[in-house]
C-alpha cells in the first residue's frame, strides 16, 4: 500500500513539473514558433481523427444582435433532440409565456440525418481575465457544437444545416407571442425610434373556427383558401405575385366580422396590424407604417367605408359628373398632387394593397371589413387586390347549433325545430343569438332550456318588430309617394294657370 501511495505521489510530481515546463517553454518560445506547434499537432490529431465540428457561436460580426442560426440551433436542439437529453435548462422566454426548456451547457445531445449521426455540445467559453465589456455576450461567449463523420461533410452542409435552421425558426415562430398592433398617430413617432409608429399588445382572442357560427361549407372553403395561401410560397413565386391575399368581409353588424379575423390569426399564427385610417395624415404616412409591418401578419383595416369616403370617387372624376352632396364624410381626392401632404388618397390606398411595397417581405394578408359592400368604390374591391369576399351574414340554424354547443353544451334539444323555423324567418345576427344564450342574471344561471325559450321569446319579438318596421317602410313610402304625386298634380295645375294667364294677355 505504501509502495503505491509512493508510486502515485511521484507521478503526480512528474505531472506537476511537465505542466510547470510546459508553461515555462509557452512564455519563451516565440509565438511564430508556438503558432506553428499548434497547428503541426491539430495536423497530427485530423490526420488520426475521422471526425470533424462546426461551431455556431452566439454573437458573431454586430456584437449587438444574436447569431439567427444560433437561436435556430437552439430552438431546433430544444424541440427536436430535448427530449434525449438528460441535462436541461428552463427559463421563461422573453415575450413569450411559455416556458422555454432548453439543452444545457456540456451536454451532449446525438441526432441523425439521413443515416448520418450528429452529436451536439453546448458550452461557453471565458473571456480573457479580468475583462469587463461593454458588449453583451463578451464575458461568457455561447456556442453549439456540432461533431459528425467527415464523410457526411457535404450533407451536413448542404442540408443538415439549413434544415436545422429551418426547423429552428418554425419552432420560434410556434412559441412566440402573438401581437396586436395599433398605429399611432404620427405626432407620436419618434425619427430616433424605427419602432414607433406601431404600438402593441399581447394578442390574445380566443376566438377559433371551432367557435365561429356560420355556414359549414363556408367554413372549409375559407380554411382550406387560408392553408393554400400559408403554403404557397413557392407557387407565389412561381407566378411572380407578391405572398399576400386580400380578404374583404361585409355583412351586418355583429355577424363575426372580427372574430374572423381573430379566428384566422389563431388558425395561421399570424401577428395582427389593426390599421386605423383616419390617424393617418397622408399617403407617405401610410406606405411607412407598411413598411414597418413584419412578415406573417393579418393588416386589418375595419369598418373601411366608415374610415373615409372612398365611394365612387374615381368613376365621378373620370366621368367629369357632379360629386353628390348627399355624403357628410371627409373627402378623398382621387388626384395624389392635389393633395398630396394632408390626405389619405384612394390611390394610395390601392398602392398600399398592390404590394408595391412588398419588397419588405410577404406572407401578408390584407383584410377590409364593412357593413355596406355596396359602398366601396369598385378598384379597391376588385379580385387581385381584395381576392376573396366572404359575406358574414345572420345566425341560420348551422350557426345557431355551433353556437348552442359552445354556449350551453346542448346539441339536440326539442325546442329546435321552432328555432330552426323561426331563425329561417327572422334575421337575427350571431351576436344577439349568442347574448341570450349567455345570460348573465343569476337568477337564469346557465339553465339551457332557460336559455333557450328566452331566445324563442327573442326572437318572435324580432319576428313581430320586423313586421311591424316593414309595414311602417311601405306605410311611408306610400305616403312619400302619395305626396310626390300631389306635387306634381300641383306643379301641372300652376303651369296650366300660367300658360292660360298668358294666352289671356295676348
Ligand atoms: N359568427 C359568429 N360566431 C360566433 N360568435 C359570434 C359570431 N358573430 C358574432 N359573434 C359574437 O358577437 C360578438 C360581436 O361580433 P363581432 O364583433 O365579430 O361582429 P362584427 O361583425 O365585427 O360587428 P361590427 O360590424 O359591428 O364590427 C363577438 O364577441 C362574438 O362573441
Ligand atoms: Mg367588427
Amino acid at each position: 500500500m505504501a509502495m503505491l501511495m509512493e508510486k502515485w505521489a511521484g507521478l503526480g510530481s512528474m505531472v506537476a513539473s511537465i505542466l510547470f515546463l510546459w508553461s515555462m517553454v509557452q512564455n519563451h518560445i516565440p509565438e511564430t514558433l508556438r503558432l506553428y506547434l499548434t497547428t503541426s499537432a491539430t495536423k497530427l490529431t485530423s490526420y488520426f481523427n475521422p471526425y470533424l465540428t462546426i461551431t455556431v457561436s452566439e454573437y458573431i460580426g454586430g456584437r449587438f444582435k444574436r447569431d439567427d442560426l444560433f437561436l435556430a440551433v437552439e430552438s431546433y436542439l430544444s424541440d427536436a433532440c430535448a427530449r434525449r437529453a438528460r441535462k436541461l435548462k428552463a427559463e421563461l422566454a422573453k415575450d413569450s409565456k411559455n416556458l422555454r426548456v432548453s439543452v444545457d451547457d456540456h451536454e451532449e445531445v446525438t441526432d441523425e440525418f439521413a443515416g448520418a449521426m450528429l452529436w451536439w455540445y453546448a458550452s461557453k467559453q471565458q473571456s480573457r481575465g479580468g475583462v469587463i465589456s461593454f458588449y453583451p455576450g463578451e464575458e461568457d461567449r455561447r456556442f453549439y457544437r456540432v461533431v459528425f463523420h467527415r464523410h457526411h461533410r457535404d450533407l451536413v452542409i448542404h442540408s443538415y444545416l439549413p434544415f436545422v435552421l429551418a426547423e429552428g425558426r418554425a419552432v420560434t415562430v410556434k412559441n412566440r407571442q402573438r401581437r396586436l398592433f395599433t398605429n399611432n398617430s404620427s405626432g407620436r413617432w419618434s425619427p430616433y425610434r424605427r419602432k414607433s409608429v406601431w404600438s402593441h399588445v399581447k394578442f390574445e382572442h380566443p376566438a377559433t373556427f371551432d367557435t365561429l357560427a356560420m355556414d359549414t361549407d363556408q367554413k372549409e372553403s375559407i380554411i382550406s383558401d387560408l392553408m393554400a395561401f400559408q403554403e404557397g410560397k413557392e407557387y407565389y413565386a412561381k407566378v411572380g405575385k407578391a405572398w399576400k391575399r386580400g380578404y374583404l368581409l361585409y355583412g351586418p353588424p355583429g355577424t363575426g366580422k372580427s372574430t374572423m379575423i381573430a379566428a384566422m390569426a389563431n388558425f395561421l399564427d399570424y401577428d395582427v396590424y389593426d390599421l386605423e385610417l383616419t390617424a393617418i395624415k397622408n399617403n407617405t404616412e401610410l406606405r411607412k407604417l407598411f413598411i414597418e409591418t413584419t412578415g406573417k401578419s393579418i393588416i386589418v383595416i375595419e369598418d373601411i367605408d366608415c374610415s373615409i369616403d372612398l365611394t365612387g370617387k374615381r368613376h365621378k372624376d373620370k366621368k367629369g359628373a357632379k360629386e353628390s352632396d348627399e355624403d357628410e364624410k371627409p373627402k378623398l381626392p382621387t388626384d395624389p398632387e392635389k393633395d398630396e401632404a394632408s390626405k389619405v388618397t384612394l390611390s394610395g390606398l390601392l398602392n398600399f394593397i398592390d404590394g408595391l411595397w412588398s419588397s419588405c417581405g410577404g406572407e401578408r394578408i390584407i383584410i377590409f371589413t364593412t357593413n355596406h359592400r355596396e359602398k366601396l368604390d369598385p378598384a379597391l374591391i376588385r379580385h387581385g387586390r381584395m381576392d376573396k369576399h366572404i359575406e358574414m351574414s345572420y345566425c341560420r340554424f348551422e350557426g345557431f347549433k355551433v353556437l348552442c354547443k359552445n354556449y350551453l353544451d346542448v346539441v339536440e334539444h326539442e325546442l329546435f325545430n321552432e328555432i330552426r323555423q323561426l331563425l329561417e324567418e327572422t334575421d337575427m345576427s350571431p351576436a344577439d343569438v349568442a347574448e341570450n344564450l349567455m345570460p348573465m342574471s343569476k337568477k337564469k344561471k346557465r339553465d339551457p332550456d332557460v336559455c333557450l325559450v328566452g331566445l324563442v321569446e327573442a326572437l318572435k319579438k324580432a319576428k313581430e318588430d320586423a313586421v311591424v318596421a316593414k309595414a311602417k317602410e311601405e306605410e311611408e313610402a306610400e305616403a312619400k309617394k302619395t305626396k310626390e304625386k300631389h306635387e306634381e298634380e300641383l306643379k301641372d295645375a300652376k303651369e296650366k294657370d300660367e300658360r292660360n294667364d298668358k294666352t289671356v294677355s295676348v
